[in-house]
């Protein structure tokens, strides 16, 4: 049976790029895209995808194992399904990226670099996803998901959360509920946009868009996959068709605003977040969160949380966020 994972690591050529099952036909698109459609007629278009950051190898392991079921017939297949493993040369590195972040460079910004593997791999993958919605729309699909998996540098209070990009319309009921039912502990709305790559499938194909922060990224092979119980059910359902699982956790979902994009534009940026402190852990008002010629940034609430603390960015790029319950 096809192995996506393993031929795309290989990075070797396909030789046979398309086959069938006895219930759906499968097309290799390009390098760790892979385009899944079931025989029955579906109203359902979904982009699962993971390995944006190479080094985030649970979700990859995760969507191979789902994608395994659908090949062998284990699974049955209801939507139509394009499977991306985003970013193969960082993954055979075990690294977040070979040259730079590719999650800043979707909505065109790739056109802002200097070229690079990743810059042509934002684009490649961009078309896929157009030439994907097109066609599934064509074909009767009236509906557009979009789910992109990591994991993240740091360890989390939250330990599974999501990120909802900024949009002008209303969140779906049908996305809330599922993420709901998914056992995620938070929430995160962002309040301006951004080149990651949900924030392209929701401005450009007005999909149903959210980045899922699934637990602490490691190399291949060592990860616990009890921990993804949650997220495992709900993309079997979602991609089987079948009704929502019931949420696991007694905690509700708390929703969090972010409300300070940390920007790192100088060489001298300085970030005084301690190296081990945990997303989401709070910070009073007042507390300098990091400094720069020219610019100082605060806690201005009376309490805000830190995601993704990393002074590491290149210049020009987001070097944390702050947040706010809702
Ligand atoms: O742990 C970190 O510092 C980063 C984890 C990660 O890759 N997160 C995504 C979030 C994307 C979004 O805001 O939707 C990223 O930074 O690209
Ligand atoms: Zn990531």
């Amino acid at each position: 049976m096809f192995d996506l994972l393993a031929v795309t690591l290989s990075g070797e050529p396909v030789t046979e790029p398309a086959g069938q099952t006895e219930t759906l036909d499968w097309q290799w698109r390009g390098e760790g895209i892979l385009e899944l459609s079931p025989r029955v007629p579906c109203d359902t278009a979904v982009v699962i995808s993971a390995g944006i950051h190479g080094n985030e190898t649970a979700p990859i392991e995760l969507l191979n194992q789902l994608t395994g079921e659908l090949l062998s017939g284990a699974r049955a297949l209801r939507v139509r399904l394009l499977v991306l493993l985003g970013n193969p040369p960082s993954m055979r590195l075990n690294k977040r990226f070979v040259d730079e972040d590719m999650n800043r460079m979707f909505g065109g910004r790739h056109a802002r670099y200097t070229p690079n593997d990743e810059t042509r791999r934002a684009q490649e993958l961009e078309q896929a996803m157009a030439l994907f919605y097109r066609s599934a729309t064509a074909a009767g699909a009236r509906q557009r998901f979009h789910y992109d998996l990591h994991t993240a540098i740091r360890g989390s209070l939250h330990v599974r959360f999501g990120l909802l990009p900024l949009q002008a319309r209303p969140k779906s009921e049908a996305m809330l509920a599922w993420l709901n039912a998914c056992g995620l502990d938070a929430l995160v709305h962002h309040r301006s946009p951004g080149g990651t790559f949900t924030h392209f499938s929701s401005e450009v194909f007005q999909a149903d868009s959210c980045t899922l922060e699934l637990g602490k990224a490691l190399p291949f092979g060592c990860n616990d996959h009890a921990q993804f119980t949650g997220i495992r059910r709900g993309l079997e359902t979602l991609v089987s068709g079948e009704p929502l699982p019931a949420r696991e956790t007694g905690e509700p979902l708390v929703h969090y605003r972010v409300v300070q994009d940390v920007i790192r534009s100088k060489e001298d940026f300085h970030l005084f977040v301690p190296a081990g402190a945990l997303n989401f852990t709070p910070f009073k008002k007042g507390f300098v969160i990091a400094t720069e010629t020219g610019k100082t940034y605060r806690v201005e609430e009376e309490e805000e949380g830190v995601l993704f603390p990393n002074p590491n960015v290149a210049p020009g790029l987001r070097a944390g966020l702050m947040l706010v319950k809702m």
